[in-house]
């Protein structure tokens, strides 16, 4: 028997969906919500059934019959801290994600959506490594601050997918290989994957680790706190220069690498310094990572959509290059990881795990 499974990655100004005949991807689509659509909604689960209707739209227009399903899988959102693998969407789950238990983010959605789908027709849902899988070290989580740990919150599933890739291009599993992965997107996480595990990575939405297209990163933390305390910005003002207005934005007023490099391109030097400044900051970081896995690199590994970018990639590559092989996996493949994960489950490979909550 094969396995029809769809998947469904809500992401901040898009959903993606796929339907998978176990490894064959049989179509892909991305719905694109506008900006003026999506600032309708006070909080994220305001578009729920926005969302959803536009999933079974779009699945109908398609012709697609939803009773050959199998199971519907979702990307999993800001959950309490779980170790990676496949979890049967549950109750608590469902509470947690309603909730926003860690925060708002677009893949609280994922879960929500796949059981809705998945109870009509009396198939299991699934999520998938979400965002906040948990596999740091204790002595990572010590930030220098009582009462202030560091969190894990990154691209876990794009990240574990192209570990899993690698791990079969040289004939070996994931849990046999030390590796670092940087998943350079809108978001910058760096991993420290540890035979199979994350030991230690930096929190792509809080203002840590490198600065990315949207994001500030790590900043001197003694400015920040003087701006915060200044009674010119409110709180809403310095999350966004945190999240959103951050990193290339704050300085060059694109999140588009390609408009960045059109400008540099064009002799804008400081265009060129900031963004020479972000690869400088990711190869510092996996500099960093390679002491973590101390010194046992097999390989590392630049993905996400900022690793189409040759000018990048090369001035990344250059200064790591002495660490180990670096192989580029551009883009990211999350649609076929969703659809893995749960086919692992479907044909009894791995047991899914529960969420306590
Ligand atoms: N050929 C390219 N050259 C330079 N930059 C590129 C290229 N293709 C895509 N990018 C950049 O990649 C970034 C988006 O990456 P990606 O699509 O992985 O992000 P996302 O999915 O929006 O966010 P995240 O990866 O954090 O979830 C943008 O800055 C985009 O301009
Ligand atoms: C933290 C991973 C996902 C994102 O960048 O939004």
């Amino acid at each position: 028997m094969s396995f029809n499974i769809l998947a469904i990655n809500p992401g901040s100004t898009s959903t993606k969906i796929a339907v998978f005949e176990e490894e064959k991807e049989v179509f892909e689509i991305t719905i694109r919500h506008p900006n003026e659509v999506i600032e309708q909604y006070a909080c994220i689960f305001d578009q729920y059934d926005f969302r959803k209707q536009i999933i079974i739209d779009t699945l109908k227009e398609k012709g697609f019959d939803l009773n050959t399903l199998n199971a519907v899988v979702g990307r999993g959102g800001l959950l309490k801290p779980i170790k990676g693998g496949t979890y049967a969407v549950n109750e608590p789950m469902l509470n947690d994600l309603k909730k926003g238990v860690l925060g708002e983010h677009a893949s609280n959605l994922g879960g929500i959506i796949a059981n809705e789908i998945a109870s009509q027709y009396h198939i299991p849902a699934f999520i998938v490594d979400p965002v906040v899988v948990d596999e740091m070290t204790d002595v990572a989580k010590v930030s220098g601050m009582a009462g202030v740990d560091r969190i894990s919150i990154f691209h876990a599933l794009n990240q574990k997918a192209v570990a899993r890739r690698y791990a079969k291009s040289i004939g070996k599993q994931y849990q046999d290989i030390n590796v670092i992965i940087a998943h350079l997107g809108g978001g910058i996480s760096v991993g420290a994957h540890l035979k199979g595990k994350a030991v230690d990575v930096n929190n792509a939405l809080d203002g840590d680790g490198p600065f990315s297209p949207e994001r500030s990163g790590g900043i001197p933390i003694g400015t920040l706190t003087k701006m915060c305390f200044s009674g010119e910005y409110t709180l809403e003002e310095i999350k966004k220069k945190i999240k959103g207005k951050g990193g290339l934005v704050s300085y060059l007023n694109s999140n588009d690498g390609r408009e960045v490099e059109a400008m540099i391109a064009k002799g804008d030097e400081n265009a060129k310094r900031i963004y020479e400044a972000m690869a400088y900051q990711v190869s510092k970081e996996i500099g960093a990572c390679a002491t973590v896995l101390k010194g046992e690199v097999d390989a590392i590994i630049l993905t996400g959509g900022l690793s189409y970018s040759k000018m990048l990639t090369n001035w990344i590559v250059d200064a790591v290059q002495f660490i180990a092989e670096v192989v580029v996996y551009p883009g990211e493949d999350e649609m076929r990881a969703l659809a893995q994960g749960g086919l692992r489950v479907l044909k009894g490979e791995e047991t899914p795990q529960i969420y306590e909550g």
